[in-house]
């Protein structure tokens, strides 16, 4: 009866309407493996179209994986398979057509498709290097939900079965083939209803490879199991209930393997298969002899025999419609702490087993604010400065003066005039200092009367000539000569220094202290940025690997929403940021004694926060972003022109108009304003400049983490 069912399932077009009868009575001696209606399929689809951009990939093509059957999908390299797979799984959405897969539409509010009803072995190996067939097994059986007993006793069978070495062998440490056994495992691992496996059999030796099949044979006998499997090798196919021979985007043939080589006078299924691709190709290339459904007209359905070329769509009970209350559709959005913490320990087991680079994270901050502090804003040292002296007085003026020069930071050469210049022109000196043969009397003169001439104002004054070309060096010499001219004013007058003073006096500041120097406008903006690099850092590569190893996709399908994934990622990047940002306010306020005259809880918050917006950018990269490179350089080359702008290293007023506006949208320019009220002024939320900063930071860590969602679900 099976027999004659296949034959039948196979015959050409003459045979189809008597088929077609048959099945509307619901002859069973049609053929006894095929489902009797849509419910009885595992996988129906119908007039499925899919492209890549302008490249069609899956046309018009109809597939039945009956219930409880093995349905082997061959055909060759780059025909659409994966791609289908894909499909049929949700990860990939269709342009065309209908799918239901268990009785709905993949990814249907309420089924668990994807979910623990379906194993999906992907064609990559999508598997976490840096975990043990143990972690990998444990990670999915917590997606899937089962309990650690229910994980172990299956973990033990399919490390027997599997022939699995050890379970606490590292995935990267295994052989290509040990790997691929290792990613069948995850996917059979829940008892799942549906198995898709792409191409499982590749670098298995053929013990194994027939063993795979045995057990496949074996789980589908209870009728409650259903396989779809894509394999190079088409004769083990054989083994297969069902096969489905697939061409450019479609589907040649379907039937079982026996009734299709009988139909092509083919003692094997690969010279079947090629004598289909032969029709295929004659039809094919007769001109206007392409019908609308396809090349093939004598193709036919395996689950009614029914000629593949007519439009399916219409026929109402192939595209039935669902429907899910709204308690269900909401169950559906929520994310499930199940997932997300399985994730969450996921990403832990990741870092504890790189302790090198965790290390290395931890620490790249404080190196970073370490050197800032230490080499930013500083006064320079050693700089060597050439003194032309023509006074020789051991009690002349210019010795004094010279005397209370700070010699850490000007080292005075002495020189003649020529070899003074000649050196600031060869680069040796940052300037001249140099004093007049009457310096001394000059400048008496000019502190005690009232009116002198221009030659004594000349001769009583210090003349320098710098190198300008660098002004940090060149204002710390013009500085440095102030205050010593200033202390030997005092020094010489006393009481009577004023009158060379200038009547300007700078009182006890404010807010600060007159010793502020440039390291404490620039640490609190610096701090957030690094902590706001890398998190971008930390997150940026990571679903553009994970996408890469095929290792979303296979999460995807154990039923880990992209809102799950986010939450994941941002949950356990805020641990790490955490160490990181802890260990940034050890160093800035207990090593470099950086002024807090402010909360330290809102410090903590706000640096917190500019973490989470460097994990939520980051996230953006991540979704938008398909390819390492790419990655890398949309997280560089934003670095630079976000540090410029925001006013981190220089003040904002100093940036031009149209630009300062672009400076006032970008995440760290109140942020850090708001950073350095709270550090140096005390100032606490009810300030608007602190609570602007915020602001601007909770509104753009929403933008990204609905943007990354949006664009994350966008393209699974
Ligand atoms: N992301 C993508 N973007 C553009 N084109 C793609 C993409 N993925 C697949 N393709 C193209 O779609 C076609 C079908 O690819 P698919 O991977 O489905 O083939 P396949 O039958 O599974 O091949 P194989 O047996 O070699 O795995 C190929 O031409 C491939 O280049």
């Amino acid at each position: 009866m099976e027999a004659a069912g296949r034959d039948a399932a196979m015959t050409g077009p003459a045979d189809c309407t008597e088929m077609e009868e048959q099945h509307k009575v619901g002859n069973m001696t049609v053929d006894l493996e095929a489902p009797a209606s849509p419910e009885a399929s595992a996988i129906r689809c119908r007039d499925v179209c899919r492209s890549y951009g302008k490249m069609k990939v899956l046309s018009s093509l109809n597939l039945t994986v009956p219930q409880g059957h093995i349905y082997g999908l061959l055909g060759p390299s780059g025909c659409g398979k994966t791609t289908l797979l894909k499909c049929i799984v949700g990860s990939l959405k269709i342009s065309r057509g209908h799918i239901s897969v268990l009785g709905k539409p993949p990814a249907y509010p309420g089924h668990d498709v994807p979910g623990k009803m379906v194993g999906y072995m992907p064609q990559e190996l999508a598997l976490y290097n840096e975990f043990t067939i143990s972690d990998t097994l444990t990670f999915f059986g917590r997606v899937h939900g089962l309990t650690a007993k229910e994980t172990r006793a299956r973990m033990d069978f399919l490390v027997d079965f599997l022939d699995l070495p050890q379970k606490h062998s590292l995935v990267r440490n295994l052989s290509g083939g040990q790997k691929r056994r290792v990613s069948l495992g995850a996917a059979l691992l829940q008892n799942p209803e549906l198995l898709i496996l792409d191409e499982p059999t590749v670098g298995v030796d053929p013990v194994l490879r027939a063993k795979i099949w045995q057990h496949l044979v074996e789980i589908v006998k209870t009728g409650k199991v259903s396989v779809i499997i894509t394999t190079h090798y088409i004769e083990e196919a054989r083994q297969a209930n069902v096969v489905g021979l697939m061409r450019n985007g479609r589907l040649l043939a379907e039937g079982p393997p026996d009734a299709v080589m009988k139909q092509h006078n083919a003692t094997t299924l690969e010279h079947a298969f090629l004598q289909l691709c032969e029709t295929s190709d004659q039809v094919g290339s007769k001109p206007g002899s392409s019908p609308p459904g396809g090349p093939l007209g004598n193709s036919l359905s395996f689950e009614s025999g029914r000629d593949e070329s007519r439009p399916i769509l219409a026929v109402g009970p192939e595209a039935p419609t669902y429907s899910a209350d709204w308690k269900v559709r909401a169950r559906h959005v929520v994310p499930k702490w199940r997932n997300i913490s399985a994730l969450m320990i996921k990403t832990l087991v990741r870092m504890k087993r790189m302790p090198g680079s965790l290390c290395f994270q931890f620490l790249l901050p404080v190196i970073q604010v370490s050197l800032i502090c230490l080499c930013i804003g500083g006064d320079p040292n050693g700089i060597q400065v050439a003194v032309v002296n023509n006074e020789t007085s051991p009690s002349a003026y210019s010795r004094s003066l010279l005397s209370f020069l700070d010699n850490s930071s000007v080292q005075q050469v002495p020189l003649s005039h020529a070899d003074a210049f000649d050196g600031v022109h060869n680069g040796e000196y940052w300037g001249v200092v140099g004093f007049g043969q009457n310096f001394t009397s000059y400048l008496n003169k000019r502190m005690m009367q009232r009116q002198v001439s221009r030659e004594v104002v000349d001769g009583g004054s210090v003349h320098v000539w710098l190198d300008l070309t660098n002004r940090q060096i060149a204002f710390m010499l013009q500085k440095k000569l102030h205050e010593a001219f200033q202390t030997f004013v005092d020094n010489k007058l006393g009481s009577f220094s004023y009158l060379v003073a200038l009547p300007i006096k700078f009182e006890e500041p404010i807010y600060g202290s007159l010793n502020t120097d440039f390291t404490t406008f620039v640490t609190p903006g610096a701090v957030l940025s690094i902590t706001f690099y890398l998190a971008v850092g930390l997150t940026a590569l990571s679903f553009v690997l994970e996408r890469k190893e095929g290792l979303l996709d296979r999460c995807w399908v154990a039923g880990v929403s992209s809102l799950e994934t986010m939450l994941a990622h941002l949950f356990s990047q805020l641990f790490v940021i955490s160490v990181q940002i802890v260990l940034l306010l050890l160093f800035i306020l207990l090593v470099f004694k950086l002024p807090n005259e402010g909360s330290l809880t809102l410090v903590v918050v706000l640096i917190v926060l500019q973490g989470i917006t460097g994990i939520s950018f980051g996230l953006v990269i991540s979704a938008a972003i398909d390819d390492e490179q790419s990655a890398n350089q949309a997280a560089l080359g934003i670095f630079y022109p976000n540090l410029i702008l925001c006013g981190i290293i220089w003040p904002v007023e100093c940036i031009p108009y149209p630009l300062r506006y672009i400076s006032m949208a970008l995440p760290q320019t109140y942020a850090s304003e708001a950073l350095r009220c709270i550090m140096y002024r005390g100032w606490g939320l009810s300030r608007m400049m602190v609570w602007r900063g915020f602001a601007v930071t909770l509104g753009w860590n929403t933008v990204f983490l609905v943007l990354a969602t949006v664009i994350l679900k966008l393209r699974t």
